[in-house]
């Protein structure tokens, strides 16, 4: 765990004494956008066209937020068109690696050992932290964007162009945002990211505000999710696919490792069937891998797990029946 300071990396962990306990998560650094022309979207650079085979995305199936990636990449037909590479779970003192030689965490472009070496040929001189996903351009040889949240909003619309992409499935529509925007301010604070903060926090006070922060959202969104299926407006958007995989993670890692444990999702009786249902959308399953989320979270934060033993349990069935099909 560490970070890039002027091209050279530190390995050190999330500097907590500055905020008094509290954890901060930096904002992404390479924000351009892919757009259907290459013209320039709301930040950044223009000249990111969206082609099919330009561009490669790095993942760590770990981690939530690049969980979103790949579940818009594979519902949106983008397999083919968007190349992947993930990186092995444990993320110790050199940071996110790959494993030259394995068939499940190569760099398939550059067959770098460490992600920061993608960092650093996109920008020499980079400062900050190497974080996944990251979204390489073969053509600009850069990472367009390393900020989630907009990489799959580019997923959701600018490649509908290309043969296969299903133009039709709209995670974003219009007539939604302003609701959908609303309710994905609320649970990346306080469930997205709330549980990090509770997780990382080093002080009481501070894992005590995020810890009733989150179950008080979680005590919202169980009510919400009671009388209808989905987040917003009947259908499946962005904030049902953002809020699905902090919940798919909560029992494995985030109820023991985060301290987040006034009780787990399968004990909630609309979320836990809320996310079966989700998992059972077709192609999700095989973005979702326990283990390797077990063993990121307990192997590589030593702070809060110095052992690194990875924990057996607990027992789950995402395929057992949900019965949300009758909910409007
Ligand atoms: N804002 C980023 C956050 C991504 C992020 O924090 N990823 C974590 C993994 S779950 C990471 O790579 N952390 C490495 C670090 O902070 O050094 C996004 O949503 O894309």
């Amino acid at each position: 765990m560490g970070l890039l300071i002027g091209g050279k990396w530190h390995d050190q962990w999330y500097d907590t004494d500055k905020t008094g306990g509290k954890f901060e998560r930096e904002s992404a650094r390479f924000r351009n956008w892919v757009t259907v022309d290459g013209a320039p979207g709301p930040e950044g650079e223009g000249g990111f066209k969206a082609e099919s085979g330009r561009y490669h995305l790095y993942v760590s199936m770990a981690c939530p937020w690049a969980h979103r990636t790949l579940i818009f990449r594979r519902l949106k037909g983008l397999e083919k068109h968007i190349s992947v590479s993930v990186v092995h779970p444990d993320m110790v003192e050199n940071g996110w690696e790959f494993r030259p030689g394995s068939d499940h965490h190569r760099d398939h472009l550059f067959d770098f050992r460490f992600m920061h070496q993608l960092y650093t040929k996109a920008a020499p001189g980079y400062t900050g932290r190497v974080t996944v996903p990251a979204l390489w351009d073969r053509e600009k040889q850069t990472i367009a964007s390393n900020e989630s949240a907009e990489i799959i909003r580019m997923f959701n619309s600018a490649f509908n162009r290309l043969d296969g992409v299903e133009a039709g499935v709209d995670f974003y529509p219009e007539s939604l945002r302003a609701e959908i925007d609303e309710v994905n301010e609320r649970v990346y604070h306080t469930v997205n990211n709330g549980v990090y903060k509770a997780g990382f926090a080093t002080a009481q006070d501070k894992y005590e505000e995020a810890y009733a922060e989150l179950f008080r959202s979680l005590d919202w969104l169980e009510r919400r999710l009671s009388g209808q299926r989905y987040l917003v407006g009947g259908q499946l958007t962005e904030a049902d696919w953002r809020l699905f995989t902090t919940l798919i993670r909560f029992d494995a890692a985030y109820y023991g490792h985060f301290k987040c444990n006034r009780q787990r999702i399968a004990d909630f009786p609309a979320l836990s069937g809320y996310v079966r249902d989700l998992y059972q959308v077709a192609g999700v399953a095989g973005t979702v891998d326990i283990a390797q989320i077990k063993r990121h979270y307990y192997v590589s934060q030593r702070t809060i797990n110095p052992s690194q033993v990875v924990p057996v349990g607990p027992e789950l069935d995402f395929d057992a029946s949900h019965g949300r099909e009758s909910l409007s």
